[in-house]
């Protein structure tokens, strides 16, 4: 076991009242698709999100803080292994895909035996995590997305954890750097990480600055600006000579706004 801050049952978080205390049971927020991923290295490939439920972080701009804050915990669904993959192969009309774990944090949940049965099934694996906490079954997945947060998100990064999830994750899986910009703070982060793993391929991806909120039914989104802060980040990655870096938008925000469940 790598060590890491995982506050399961750490928390004082409530159990569900027909959920049996079994260490391998996943707390789920939705599951949804088959759609596109619509950020990072994998732009684009069809996809069934398995999203979690609970987080570590308080990022201020969070796009899920239905799956986020314990006020949604009623909501989310305590759920077997098996469960989940019948659940991922009834969308996908029984035909293996790529499953992307998000959340949340899903390095939170225990994913290893998830992984492996999907993988059985002829289904590949990605993950969506902060790298505030590494576990030895990131070793298992195809894909590691890993997404420290800058300073506008106000959390702090852990920079030792960040390092230990690279170092979990191992050869064997493809690991990316995709971090979130709002200002020059926030590039000047991802410059630092591009530093302490230029290793790493790394994703740009400006923020959307009106996630919406979990009260609103058709949140409101200003794709305008998103569009601005994407042609500023363009403009400053290329002024600056940071040739090996990939910017791309959230497609899936382009598209839909700020839909749940696409
Ligand atoms: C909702 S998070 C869940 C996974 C994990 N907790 C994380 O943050 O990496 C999935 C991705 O959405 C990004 N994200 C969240 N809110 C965003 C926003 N307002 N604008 C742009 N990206 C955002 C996160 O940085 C992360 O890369
Ligand atoms: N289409 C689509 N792509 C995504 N990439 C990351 C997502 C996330 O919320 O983790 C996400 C999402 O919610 N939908
Ligand atoms: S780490 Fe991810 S899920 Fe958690 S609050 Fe930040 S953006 Fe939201
Ligand atoms: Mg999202």
């Amino acid at each position: 076991m790598i060590k890491g801050a995982s506050n399961d049952n750490a928390s004082g978080m409530k159990r569900f009242s027909n959920e049996l205390p079994n260490a391998r049971t996943i707390r789920v927020s939705e599951i949804f698709g088959p759609t596109i991923q619509g950020e990072g290295a994998l732009t684009g490939v069809p996809t069934v999100f398995v999203r979690m439920g609970g987080c570590d972080y308080r990022c201020t701009w969070c796009d899920t803080l239905y799956a986020v804050d314990s006020s949604f915990r009623d909501k989310w669904k305590p759920m077997s292994a098996s469960a989940i993959m019948d659940e991922v192969a009834d969308l996908s009309g029984g035909k293996p895909l790529l499953v992307s774990l998000s959340g949340g944090n899903p390095a939170i949940q225990p994913l290893g035996c998830l992984i492996d049965m999907g993988h059985e099934q002829g289904f590949k694996f990605a993950l969506e995590t902060q790298g505030s906490v590494a576990k030895d079954w990131f070793s298992k997945l195809d894909n590691l997305t890993l997404s420290p947060k800058p300073p506008s998100s106000e959390m702090e990064t852990n920079w030792e954890i960040l390092s230990e999830c690279v170092a979990a994750a191992g050869p064997d899986t493809e690991t990316i750097m995709k971090i979130v910009i709002f200002d020059d703070e926030d590039y000047a982060y991802a410059k630092k990480v591009h530093q302490r793993h230029p290793q790493l391929k790394m994703f740009l991806q400006p923020g959307n600055h009106t996630p919406g909120t979990v009260e609103e039914e058709e949140p409101v989104i200003d794709i305008k600006g998103v569009m601005d802060r994407m042609r500023w980040l363009i403009d400053k990655v290329v002024d600056d000579g940071w040739f090996e870096v990939t910017v791309l938008p959230q497609l899936h925000v382009l598209i839909w706004g700020n839909e749940r469940g696409v």
